[in-house]
């Protein structure tokens, strides 16, 4: 699965989108794992940030910069306050499309405090002069702080106290070397198995006071898109169905009638994604098809189908993006329960 795949950028009302809406915040800070103990799977990053962290505790030494990369809503903010728990030190967060200038930057790392963590999001938006800050202060704990303009311009230097960065991005393709070498340790978080994401479930059930069975908390995590931040908000409807329509337990037949309501399918399909797929077997049969005439077949916008609907059925194996168009798979007839009609071309693409 190759997550850079996922460019997907969602918009708030859209029960699957793996973006932070409104009461996605409101309720997060409630949910976050603490300690590295309590933040489930992603074995191997846990593993190998408890080594660094441990080590540089024993050695009374602020941690190494770390890079963490993967989807939205995998737990990279988590993992940075998590960080910044286990060291014992204080944790200030910020994004790089909110340091425009290299000023922004140095007014924030001059504040911080020694052994800080510097939560940095989307760290693959801030500006060039900032980023070149930046590869300063991480290496020799000193930027140059530049007064006056023009030939009069002078560099006064500046001494940080030794923090920790945490960069975070959803691309780490997209950063430059210079600045990716500079973290000692670079995680990737991979999406979540749904035995992993019921473990997430029957967690934040606890902490919101819901009963939820096995089954309820499996089929809740089967329609997750592989997200812990998914899994939360499908739980927060599905309580609320449980509530209204039954005695407020959550089972399997609740979560099931709860979700149709909401129109995300077995799979975590919603609307717009079954009606992309449905587009291209029915009217085209399978494909391939270019992006622009599946997008008008479904009334949303080419940037909609290709950057919100896409990405999920690629990486569900639903759909192929081919130099001759898009393409239904085997399994995409199969999840809409058709049948690919004899000549349709098909065939020939799949050996079916
Ligand atoms: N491993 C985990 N175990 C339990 N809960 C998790 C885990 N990872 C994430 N979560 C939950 O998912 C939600 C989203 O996590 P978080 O905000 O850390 O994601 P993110 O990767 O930083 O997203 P973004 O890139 O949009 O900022 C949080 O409420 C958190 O409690």
């Amino acid at each position: 699965m190759n997550w850079d795949d996922t460019t997907e950028e969602t918009a708030p009302e859209r029960l699957v989108g793996s973006v932070a809406d409104r009461e996605d915040q409101a309720v997060e800070a409630a949910l976050r794992p603490k300690d590295l103990g309590e933040f489930i799977g992603q074995e191997k990053v846990r593993e190998q940030l408890d080594l660094v962290l441990r080590a540089a505790r024993a050695r009374g030494a602020t941690a190494d910069h770390v890079l963490l990369s993967g989807a939205p809503g995998l737990g990279k903010t988590t993992l940075s306050m998590i960080i910044a728990a286990e060291m014992g030190a204080p944790i200030r967060i910020t994004s790089g499309p909110a340091i425009q200038h290299a000023g922004d930057l140095a007014a924030i790392l001059s504040s911080l405090q020694e052994g800080e963590v510097l939560f940095l999001d989307e760290i693959h938006r801030m500006s060039r002069p900032a980023e070149e800050m930046l590869y300063m202060a991480m290496e020799d704990f000193r930027v140059d702080v530049i007064v006056g303009k023009g030939p009069g311009a002078t560099a006064i230097p500046l001494e940080l106290p030794p923090f920790t960065l945490v960069g975070a991005t959803t691309r780490a393709g997209l950063l430059p070397p210079p600045l990716r070498d500079r973290f000692g340790f670079t995680a990737h978080m991979e999406f979540y198995e749904p035995a992993e994401l019921q473990r997430v479930i029957h967690r934040s059930a606890d902490l919101l006071d819901v009963e939820i069975d096995t089954d309820g908390a499996a089929e809740i995590a089967g329609r997750s898109r592989g997200t812990p931040r998914i899994a939360n908000r499908l739980l927060r409807r599905v309580r609320d169905y449980a509530q209204v329509k039954a005695d407020g337990r959550i089972t399997r037949a609740i979560a099931e009638a709860a979700l149709k309501v909401y129109e995300v399918d077995g799979r975590g399909l919603d609307r717009l994604d079954r009606g992309v797929l449905e587009a291209l077997l029915k009217l085209f049969g399978g494909g391939p098809v270019g992006l622009s005439t599946l997008a008008v077949a479904v009334g949303e916008e080419r940037e909609t189908v290709e950057e919100v609907a896409e990405p999920f059925l690629v990486r569900e194996g639903l759909l192929a993006r081919t130099p001759r168009g898009r393409v239904a798979t085997p399994a995409a007839w199969a999840h809409l329960g058709l049948t690919p009609a004899q000549g349709s071309g098909q065939q020939d693409l799949f050996g079916a």
